[in-house]
């Protein structure tokens, strides 16, 4: 089946910043649509986001370039090919665009456009898109890591310094029951706060963001929030955190401002390593800088027996520096971005090595975001077994989840849930404070 159409245009994201949208036809009429997230704490080494230089418009940030890109570079050579060939598409886009980092076309225009041939192609194939993507046998449903205290960036350091708490409801016997368990903390943690006075504004991705005095006080508080529940820290629910370190990381000292403190690398390996010790954490991501490669060794061999320790900004989905990465043991875990490349094929390839080497996949959304759910297909598609896309609040983030909600319903009894097979400690729990 040929594509006969691709369009695209710039739409706002979730932050009221410009990203692309892509429109793709095939001859027998079959139309879909796709939306391309961005981030704000970004890794150096990210495919290259095209954003216009116009300042008049946008502050500079309009995606008019990119899209132009789509629709008369892109367009003209991708219609009239077969849409079920993705991994020729991906290449065509890669050769397109001729450049290592995507910085002639965009990787935000080839994204689109990569993603919109797969659903286009899964339509056409008379299949779930999570059944194209993945095959018939994939009906693993992930644990929601649902980000209900933000920080750092995406709150413009008005609260932690430390940018995610994720709780990971992992002891729910479905999805369902897991993300009612998020919904239901989520609202039992924004009582929490209203009785202790602090604001309930909410960061970019949903979560709160109290002013409060120390990295820890967010796990406190929200171990308060899940007893008021009635669900227990530790066995039902874990936490998640990612404190986005690059960002507080300036020559050589990770600076924590709420805490008035500067930690060298091994004293923040130390700081982490209390924090795990003290409380139900399964999940630690970029605990170091992108820049501080060496160290993240020590963290791996410190904590990464007990706890899933993630590459985002330091591998930014890119299968070279996975590789150099696996090959030098420092994490056991990468971040999975399909923005961060650019193309679905070269996400699959990352997917695949990383799992070669027993290396967990943690699939992501971006801070800026759009109401494609996309990502949550992709997920049970390729069984990875945990998700992160922002709080159980805001259409952006919530329409992965609700996604996630109808693939379970459609496996009607067939679908199994990822819960504690994602811990890494061999007793299967973790740790209660
Ligand atoms: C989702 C994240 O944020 P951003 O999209 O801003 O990179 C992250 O750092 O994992
Ligand atoms: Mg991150």
């Amino acid at each position: 089946m040929k594509i006969s159409q691709v369009k695209a245009r710039q739409i706002l994201d979730s932050r009221s910043n410009p990203t692309i949208e892509v429109d793709c036809t095939l001859e027998n009429g079959i139309f879909v649509r796709t939306g391309v997230p961005s981030g704000a704490s970004v890794g150096s080494k990210e495919a290259f986001e095209l954003r216009d230089n116009d300042k008049k418009h946008f502050f500079g940030k309009g995606v008019k370039m990119a899209v132009n890109n789509v629709n008369s570079i892109i367009a003209p050579e991708i219609i009239g090919m077969d849409v079920t060939k993705q991994r020729e598409i991906d290449e065509l886009l890669i050769s397109l665009d001729g450049t290592k980092d995507k910085s002639n076309l965009g990787a935000n225009a080839i994204l689109g456009v990569s993603l919109a041939v797969c659903r286009a192609a899964s339509i056409y194939a008379n299949l779930p898109l999570f059944s194209y993507i993945g095959g018939l046998g994939a009906n693993l449903l992930p644990v929601p890591f649902m980000n209900i205290i933000n920080g750092g960036v995406h709150a413009n350091w008005q609260g932690a310094d430390f940018q995610e708490y994720m709780i990971a409801p992992y002891g729910a016997k479905s999805f369902e029951e897991s993300y009612e368990w998020g919904s239901e903390i989520y609202q039992s943690l924004k009582s929490l706060l209203k009785e202790k006075r602090y604001n309930v504004s909410v960061g970019d991705e949903g979560g709160f963001v109290p002013l409060v005095s120390s990295n820890e006080e967010p796990l406190d508080l929200i171990s308060k929030a899940v007893e008021n529940v009635g669900l227990s820290i530790g066995r039902d629910v874990g936490f998640a955190i990612d404190p986005a370190s690059s960002e507080f990381y300036k020559d050589g000292k990770y600076i924590l401002k709420n805490q008035n403190l500067e930690l060298d690398s091994i004293s923040m390996i130390d700081y982490y390593e209390k924090i795990v010790n003290d409380y139900p954490v399964v999940l630690l991501e970029d605990g170091l800088a992108e820049y501080d490669w060496d160290n993240w060794k020590i963290l791996n061999d410190r904590l990464g027996r007990n706890i899933e320790i993630v590459g985002d900004d330091i591998f930014v989905t890119n299968l070279n520096i996975v590789k150099k990465g696996v090959l030098d043991n420092i994490a056991n875990a990468v971040l999975i971005k399909l923005n961060q490349i650019g193309t679905l094929s070269e996400t699959i390839d990352v997917v695949n090595f990383a799992r070669q080497h027993n290396w967990g996949c943690f699939v992501s959304h971006r801070s800026g975001e759009t109401t494609d759910s996309f990502i949550a297909d992709f997920v049970v598609g390729l069984g990875l077994g945990h998700i992160k896309t922002g709080a159980p609040a805001r259409g952006e983030r919530v329409e992965k989840y609700n996604q996630l909600l109808r693939i379970e319903e459609f496996l009607s009894g067939k679908s199994v849930f990822a819960g504690k097979s994602i811990l890494k400690k061999s007793n299967g729990e973790a740790q209660s404070s």
